[in-house]
């Protein structure tokens, strides 16, 4: 893992040389974000020793290296789920790569089920915790002791100053967020209404299908971390629709003047 992260960051060293601090990944519908990123090199999947190809609609599949601001960022325009058929090694392997690059302060994105009611879709959730109800960990196997301890602390795995800023960032700039746990679940299959009365009693606001095995995979490695979910539709069973990624991408297309000044603000004063 050690050797094949060194191969595929000396290859983007390669094509542009880089030392970015903050990191982001771009969930379903969400990598419009990247229009906002200047000075860009943009480095195709399909050109990263290691990546995959992406395989889900509204993930492009490019790592895209320049500046917000004067924040140097690598934003990653689509990410890997495991339903896709991957290892958690190959789900992760993108966010273990930033880390190697340089990037210290990792913000994920995603698109997500809102559970709570009080939630409606186009709302922007800021992550306080999640629960890996996925049946797996990215940390499974033998421990790189060089890459983060055996048994890593959770108990901020998302970074409250971060969530701070993300709050902040919104109120500066008019728009309210909401704040709440993100359930991560494996997928592929959207929730029955029964799981989703059950990720409720949980205690989750939200759900989706990723975020948790990157999350983790961070954290281990000793990034800081934060996240955004975007509702882009209420939870199964919630409101009497039929649940179908084309109108999800949709949504969160709608969305995206908000959540890009919110993130861009975010990683200005992340940097700053
Ligand atoms: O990558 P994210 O979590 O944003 O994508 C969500 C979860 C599934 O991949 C897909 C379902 O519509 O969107
Ligand atoms: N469930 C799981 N993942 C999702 C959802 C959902 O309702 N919406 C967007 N990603």
């Amino acid at each position: 893992m050690y050797e094949k992260l060194a191969t595929a960051a000396a290859h983007i060293q390669k094509v542009k040389p880089c030392s970015p601090k903050v990191g982001v990944v771009l969930g379903s519908g969400l990598g419009d974000f990247v229009d906002q990123i200047e000075d860009k090199t943009i480095i195709s999947y399909d050109d990263i020793p290691f990546f995959h190809k992406t395989t889900v609609e509204g993930h492009a599949g490019k790592l895209i290296l320049g500046k917000i601001g004067n924040t140097e960022i690598a934003a990653l325009q689509g990410r890997f789920h495991s339903y896709e058929g991957l290892e958690m090694d190959d789900v992760v392997f993108p966010t273990r790569l930033l880390s190697t690059l340089g990037v210290d302060t990792l913000i994920l994105t995603n698109a997500a089920g809102g559970i709570n009611t009080n939630y409606q879709a186009g709302d922007l959730v800021v992550i306080e915790d999640h629960i890996n109800m996925t049946g797996n960990n990215p940390l499974v196997g033998p421990n790189i002791k060089e890459m983060g301890p055996r048994f890593p602390d959770m108990s901020k795995a998302y970074h409250p100053e971060l969530r701070e800023i993300i709050l902040k960032s919104a109120e500066k700039l008019g728009y309210t967020m909401q704040t709440g746990i993100y359930a991560g679940v494996l997928g592929p299959t959207y929730e029955t209404p029964a799981e989703v009365r059950m990720l409720r009693t949980l205690g989750a606001d939200v759900v989706g299908m990723s975020t948790v095995p990157e999350c983790i995979a961070a954290n281990h490695i000793g990034m800081k971390v934060c996240g955004i979910s975007c509702v882009t539709n209420m939870a199964s069973g919630i409101e009497n629709v039929e649940l179908k990624h084309e109108d999800i991408k949709d949504e969160a297309l709608r969305v995206m003047e908000k959540f890009t000044s919110i993130l861009k603000e975010t990683v200005k004063t992340i940097g700053a």
